[in-house]
């Protein structure tokens, strides 16, 4: 997919197709469920539900849903690589609580360890640092400061994510920063990497439970080494959202799984 405009077209051809078999009775997502209640507002002028904005917000789901869990799996295989012993607890965690079997969302309660390494991924790896632009829709105090309508604000997710009073030792990939004494997992109010508020990440459940069940696969079938042609480097990258430089990898098939 080139870009935006090839995306809407790809989207209205989508919507075509799924207008010609539509069952408002076996509504089959959320195309499907918007069409129906299209129709169903169709003599209201300020209907929200209409094809530009199904389109629209087709595109944003797309836009915003993909890349961003891609740059963060790019970086949770890249720290495996730079952090072999991580990476071997992962494995050995895996092997305890999922073996062979197809990883499940339920195995996460299990796995602190791993839920601490992706938890420190998403921390360190700090894809939107600059989060989201948003504007002031009316006169904002703010701690002591007047935010007239109409300021644009650029809320820095990094200065949460790096902030050295939350994280003992922020520079560093660290999965016990997310981590007790007993090696249980524990929730920090400044993991932001899905911003905070009204506006936070519409999508940070299905994206967590993706981050999960993608690294948990990928990491149960292979173990990921440095070419050894190359020197490897874990460094930042530019994009839509900023993904790890890409590099070759070794993948080794885990043998264990039949
Ligand atoms: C690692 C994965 C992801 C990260 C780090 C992430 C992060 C973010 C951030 C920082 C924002 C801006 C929030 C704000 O303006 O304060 C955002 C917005 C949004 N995200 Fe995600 N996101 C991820 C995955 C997803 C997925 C999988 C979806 C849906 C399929 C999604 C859908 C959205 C949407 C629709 C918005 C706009 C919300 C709005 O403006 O009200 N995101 N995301």
């Amino acid at each position: 997919m080139q870009n935006i405009r090839e995306l809407q077209v790809y989207f209205k051809k989508m919507l075509e197709e799924h207008l010609t078999c539509l069952d408002k009775d076996d509504q089959r997502g959320y195309i499907d469920a918007f069409l129906v209640k299209q129709e169903e507002e169709k003599s209201d002028p300020n209907s929200f539900f209409h094809e530009d904005n199904l389109v629209s917000t087709l595109t944003t789901l797309f836009m915003a849903g993909t890349e961003t869990t891609s740059s963060t799996i790019r970086w949770a295989i890249s720290f495996m690589v730079q952090n072999p012993d991580i990476q071997k607890r992962v494995h050995e965690e895996i092997e305890r609580v999922i073996g062979s079997a197809m990883p499940r969302i339920d195995h996460r309660k299990d796995m602190p360890y791993t839920n601490a390494v992706i938890h420190e991924t998403q921390r360190f790896a700090n894809i939107l640092p600059m989060n989201l632009p948003r504007e002031t829709t009316s006169d904002v105090v703010f701690q002591g400061y007047n935010l007239p309508k109409g300021t644009y604000v650029i809320p820095l997710l990094e200065s949460v994510l790096y902030d050295k009073t939350q994280f003992e030792k922020p520079t560093s990939f660290y999965p016990e920063h997310f981590l007790d004494s007993k090696g249980q997992f524990v929730k920090k109010s400044a993991f932001m990497p899905f911003s905070a508020g009204r506006r936070i990440c519409a999508g940070q459940t299905l994206a967590k439970m993706e981050l999960f069940l993608f690294f948990t696969s990928l990491m149960q079938k292979f173990t990921f080494h440095p070419s050894p042609a190359k020197e490897f480097y874990v460094k930042p990258s530019f994009g839509l959202t900023i993904p790890p430089i890409a590099q070759e990898i070794c993948c080794v098939s885990r043998t264990y799984i039949n």
